[in-house]
């Protein structure tokens, strides 16, 4: 049964003593999502190790499958992908479904719609209410048909891709990874070159990856902040290894339980430190915590490091909206830390967080007001008003997992500890968080 399905099952978190220890996170959600990818499109065996075994990203694998390629589980994250090859995909007899997962359902929709296949995608409560509408709009300017849709450009939806996509040059209408992935993946297959601009920078593992893989790929800035993609089509994609650095993302949970939770002291080894996905560490910099980053290296094309954070007084702080796409999926556990800082911490231009798993701006707000946390909703800002956090609530998760997450983190260090209702969907993008966590000292029942 997969969790979306699954029963609901409350977690609750209790004060903790210090946490000490070494961790090595899971793999990085979207380097893995992207590695199935990119083995179903290259021809040849591509051999992953490090991969997030979460269930967003078996979504993804089963999809591959479904749509030619053969994917074979070696070991713990050791997998193999053969793939079908640019412009040998399969059409799939069954519907794609995505569960819970975003990135997956997106991204393959750009697959799709790069090859003359049809196919229905779907996926859970949760994504069946994502906007849909922003990668579908690119993609029938590309030469996709959307055959079918559920209201307002959402899941089930059917996709007609076509034979010979054509190039484009497409705005991005927000810093969204998604988007932009969506528009190259599709562009793969154009006899002509795809270009897409963002006036912000967004994670760029698409673009590093399609240049692992041999495409001909370019990024310029553009603007303040922006970039512009060149991709050339149809390159012959070959096969090649990809080794998953650790999620900064899932890495966030342990580095903000030390700092809340007195006398803590741990490293979380391997963490990617590329400087699209490292705007928590440059927020948590600016709030005085105490994190040092030691053993820089490479792994598998993505700079790393072993973070230490240790037990910190914190400070609130202004977070600037351009910080926004390098920490999208961090300001959940960003406003958890904010609630155990001293005065106020604005977090500026959140809109994109009211299309995730949940609205999480409304459901960081709610779980704060829950636990006794003064906070406020000023337009598209978040504002906590930090001290002692009283605890005791119980916290809705509404299907998301970094809700859940965040709010057991903030028990550890919560006077009266923190209930979510559901934990179920933990599973999606870090299966391992409370065994890990749990060895750190933290205290779940
Ligand atoms: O491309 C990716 O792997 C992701 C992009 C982000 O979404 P958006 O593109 O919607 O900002 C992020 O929130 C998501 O968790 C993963
Ligand atoms: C937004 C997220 O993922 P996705 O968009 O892939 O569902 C996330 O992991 O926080």
């Amino acid at each position: 049964m997969d969790a979306s399905h699954a029963p609901a099952a409350p977690l609750s978190a209790a004060a903790s003593g210090p946490l000490t220890g070494r961790v090595r996170p899971p793999g990085d959600k979207s380097v893995s999502h992207r590695s199935m990818i990119f083995g179903l499109l290259a021809v040849g065996e591509t051999k992953i190790e490090g991969l997030l075994e979460g269930e967003d990203v078996l979504r993804t694998a089963q999809a591959a499958r479904q749509l030619g390629a053969k994917v074979t589980r070696h070991g713990p994250g050791s997998w193999s992908v053969w793939g079908a090859g640019l412009g040998s995909l399969l059409q799939p007899v069954e519907t794609l479904d995505f569960g819970n997962a975003g990135t997956g359902s997106r991204l393959m929709m750009g697959v799709v719609a790069g090859h003359p296949i049809v196919a229905r995608f779907d996926g859970d409560a949760s994504l069946r209410k994502r906007p849909m509408k922003r990668i579908l709009d690119p993609l029938t300017l590309q030469g996709a048909q959307v055959l079918e849709q559920a209201e307002g450009g959402r899941l089930p939806l059917v996709l007609q891709g076509s034979a010979e996509p054509l190039p484009v040059e497409y705005k991005t209408p927000v810093a969204s990874a998604q988007i932009k992935s969506a528009v190259l993946l599709c562009g793969l297959n154009s006899p002509g070159r795809t270009v897409v601009i963002e006036a912000e920078a967004s994670r760029d593992h698409t673009e590093k990856m399609l240049a692992h893989f041999g495409a001909k790929v370019t990024s310029a800035p553009h603007g303040a902040h922006g970039r512009k993609i060149t991709l050339e089509g149809r390159p012959e994609l070959v096969a090649r290894p990809v080794r998953v650095p650790a999620d900064p993302s899932s890495a966030a949970f342990p580095l903000v339980a030390a700092l809340i939770t007195l006398g803590s002291d741990i490293v979380v080894e391997g963490v990617m430190t590329n400087p699209l996905r490292s705007g928590l560490l440059t927020t948590l910099g600016e709030m005085g915590a105490d994190i040092t980053l030691d053993n820089k290296r490479e792994e598998g094309g993505e700079e790393v490091a072993d973070v230490r954070a240790r037990f910190s007084a914190l400070k609130g702080v202004d977070v600037p909206a351009e910080r926004a796409p390098s920490m999208i999926d961090e300001y959940p556990i960003l406003a958890v830390a904010a609630a155990f800082a001293k005065g106020e911490t604005r977090m500026r231009g959140l809109s994109e967080l009211r299309v995730k798993e949940s609205d999480r701006l409304a459901a960081i707000a709610a779980g704060l007001v829950a636990n006794g946390v003064d906070c406020e909703i000023v337009g598209d800002d978040l504002i906590v008003r930090g001290g002692p956090v009283a605890g005791g609530g119980i916290v809705e998760t509404h299907l998301d997992h970094r809700i859940a997450m965040s709010f057991l983190v903030m028990g550890l260090a919560a006077q009266q500890g923190v209930m979510v209702d559901d934990q179920t969907m933990i599973a999606t993008s870090f299966p391992s968080f409370r065994p890990l966590m749990e060895g750190l000292g933290a205290r779940f029942s």
